[in-house]
């Protein structure tokens, strides 16, 4: 299922097997795996800190059913109470608590089927 993590940073570490994908300039593309690396995504708290300079990367993963991959993956999150806000003054997105954040990804994939995530705190 193709998604932006809604946290403020993931940190991966991935096998040999790849399978996860981003999305760079409208087009699907693999990430090489390697095992001796770790991997760091920027997710949607980052993108609002950073009044959209730093972008939420579209990823998804692709398996295949015959080959066992492994994935660790760390979400970094701030406190619920915490909140995001940009640095700007010109800000694009309104602030919101992380709690309202997730609250909100949580009720629209519950009603709609799908997350909306930093569009519905565009101002
Ligand atoms: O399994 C992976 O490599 C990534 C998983 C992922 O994108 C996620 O848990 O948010
Ligand atoms: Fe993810």
């Amino acid at each position: 299922m193709p998604h932006t993590d809604s946290d403020f940073l993931t940190i991966l570490h991935q096998d040999q097997v790849g399978g996860l994908q981003l999305v760079k300039d409208g087009k699907w593309i693999a990430v090489k795996p390697n095992p001796n690396a770790l991997i760091i995504n920027i997710g949607d708290l980052f993108q609002a800190w950073s009044n959209g300079v730093y972008k939420s990367v579209e990823h998804r993963v692709v398996t295949n059913p015959k080959v066992e991959r492994f994935s660790t993956a760390y979400f970094l999150c701030p406190s619920y109470d915490t909140m995001i806000q940009s640095c700007r003054e010109l800000s694009i997105y309104k602030k919101f608590t992380f709690r309202e954040y997730r609250q909100q990804v949580r009720e629209d994939v519950q009603n709609l089927g799908s997350k909306i995530g930093l569009l519905r705190f565009l101002l």
